[in-house]
């Protein structure tokens, strides 16, 4: 057992075993994981091993992810290697993990997030794209909002990572895209596209945010993580997560939300959108970041306020 608290900046005797998906936006975020790490505890690199493995969600690329099993495909493989002891702990995009977890898995640290925005490439602007232009997007979320600003616009399914996205519009499969600023950051494409300001363009949940999880047992590994724990980014992560257990949404419902921070309080905004993007409601509520009943009452606020083309997708608490 590795036993932080005696010996803080000792090296594990054998190197802590960290699972990642294999993309290279995972590895990316895998890389940064142990670098914090190593740094918080004054480690060698060698002191976390990355093990990736290939995700069902990266291997099925021909179907919309909402169809074929939704977000627990970019965990199942490891979930399985955490609950068979074949890793320490696995990295994952806190907007990739399903809000219901298996109950021996806990998220231990979330990194301080990144740019929470999304980023449009093929235009300057939702309104300086061309009438009846190709949008290629398989996130639900992002189609009705774009539907919402622009009815005029075909959306097209654009699965697979972020360069096989980017190289699908260079072909022109789409005429536009839409991409989390914070995966094209964390790969160094910083020149591409146009920032949506996150205002006017809500992010979708969690999105920017890295976490970092654990068997709930395993309190060595858990105090290890401690370290790089961001609590103002975990208050955040558990509030718009909390947002989404209280609207029981999946992977089809078009949820849409910000948490900025005002003083010691959390603001949330939240928007639900039909699929089609003709019907959206918005609300928000600002709270203590400790206060994790809030954010559900505003679920049941925003479901109560919806029309039925709304709640349709979203099945409650
Ligand atoms: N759904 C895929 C996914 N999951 C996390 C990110 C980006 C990184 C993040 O939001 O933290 C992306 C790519 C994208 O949406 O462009």
């Amino acid at each position: 057992m590795i036993n932080p608290s005696h010996n803080p900046s000792q090296a594990p005797d054998k190197p802590l075993r960290l699972g990642t998906r294999r993309s290279p936006l995972a590895m990316a975020q895998a890389e940064e994981t142990r670098a914090r790490l190593c740094a918080a505890h004054g480690w060698p690199e060698s002191a976390v091993e990355l093990c990736p493995q290939v995700a069902s969600g990266d291997r099925i690329q021909d179907r919309p992810l909402a169809e074929i099993g939704g977000k627990a495909l970019w965990t199942k493989e490891l979930d399985a290697a955490l609950l068979h002891g074949e890793i320490d702990f696995a990295v994952h995009s806190m907007k990739d993990v399903e809000t219901i977890r298996p109950e021996e898995i806990t998220i231990a640290a979330v990194l301080p997030r990144a740019d929470v925005r999304d980023v449009l490439v093929g235009a300057a602007s939702i309104a300086a794209i061309p009438p009846g232009a190709k949008v290629g997007t398989s996130a639900p979320r992002r189609a009705a909002q774009m539907l919402h600003a622009r009815p005029d616009l075909e959306i097209v399914s654009f699965r697979g990572n972020v360069a096989t996205r980017l190289a699908k519009l260079q072909v022109g499969e789409a005429d536009v895209t839409l991409l989390a600023a914070a995966g094209l950051q964390r790969l160094g494409e910083t020149g591409v596209g146009h920032v949506l300001p996150a205002e006017e363009w809500l992010p979708a949940p969690a999105q920017g945010a890295i976490g970092i999880e654990c068997l709930a047992a395993r309190e060595d590994v858990r105090a290890l993580l401690a370290a790089i724990d961001h609590g103002p980014t975990h208050a955040a992560i558990r509030a718009e997560r909390a947002l989404l257990t209280g609207l029981g949404g999946t992977c089809h419902s078009p949820i849409a939300v910000l948490t900025t921070a005002e003083g010691d309080d959390l603001v949330l905004r939240a928007a639900l959108f039909s699929p089609d993007g003709a019907l959206r409601v918005e609300d928000s509520a600002r709270f203590a970041a400790s206060d994790t009943a809030t954010p559900l009452e505003l679920a049941r606020r925003l479901l109560a306020s919806a029309p039925e083309g709304i709640t349709a997708f979203f099945h409650g608490g």
